[in-house]
């Protein structure tokens, strides 16, 4: 198989390696523009950031902010990019997930859902039917999202935190820990608490 070029030598890059290891990548390099760090989870940094083009690899990006993850994802010709489902993710076969697109251990994702790219559908999340997730969206550990729930680009749903069902979530917001959202959100910002409520 061939090599994988992560971009983020970061906690969630390592995890993105071992995932990688399952799904069969021999040759695993980090790319990092921080020149201190020199390996990541047992793999070497190898370069920059801006390098991938220069390496003969498949690639994703390990970088859980959005924001950059989007900036970094959209420089890169999409053939060159993967998307990542761990062995232990339980994925329904219709279900559709962008490029670059991480699905970890232990995450459910039922049938009928779209998943953008450059998502993060962290460890033992679950994604229930018909959801449709933008691109760039991070789904927390241990968060749920219940069925027919909309989340726009770019929105981090915390750890822990529940969506009902039939609710939409607008583009850039933070859903914290633990929250729980049973209306639609349909302006951009924190959300905390059980009903969700805006904070700033
Ligand atoms: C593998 C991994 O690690 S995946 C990473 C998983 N991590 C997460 O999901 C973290 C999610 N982030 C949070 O929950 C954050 O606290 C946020 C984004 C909601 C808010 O962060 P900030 O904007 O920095 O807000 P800040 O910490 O200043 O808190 C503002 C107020 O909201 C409260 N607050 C913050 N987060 C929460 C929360 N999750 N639930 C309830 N109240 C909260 C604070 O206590 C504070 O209240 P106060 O003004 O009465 O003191």
């Amino acid at each position: 198989m061939r090599k994988l070029a992560i971009i983020g030598a970061s906690g969630y890059g390592k995890v993105v390696a071992d995932i990688a290891r399952r799904n069969g990548y021999k040759e695993i390099v980090f790319l990092d523009d921080d020149d201190s760090i020199h390996e990541c989870g047992g793999y070497p940094v190898i370069g920059k950031s801006t390098e991938s083009g220069m390496i003969d690899a498949d690639v994703i990006i390990g970088i859980g902010n959005a924001g950059v993850r989007k900036q970094i994802q959209e420089s890169i010709p999409d053939e060159k990019l993967v998307t990542l489902i761990h062995p232990d993710a339980v994925v329904a076969e219709d279900v559709v997930v962008g490029k670059g697109s991480v699905v970890m251990a232990g995450a459910v994702i039922n049938p009928g859902v779209r998943i953008g790219k450059g998502c993060i559908i962290n460890t033992c999340s679950s994604v229930d039917h018909d959801c449709e997730v933008g691109d760039y969206v991070h789904i927390a550990v241990g968060s749920h999202l219940c069925g027919t729930v909309s989340v726009g680009d770019g929105t981090w749903i915390g750890a822990g935190a529940t969506v009902s069902n039939n609710v939409s979530i607008c583009s850039a917001c933070m859903i914290g820990a633990g929250a729980v959202v049973v209306k639609n959100i349909v302006e951009a910002g924190s959300y905390v608490g059980l009903p969700a409520k805006k904070i700033k």
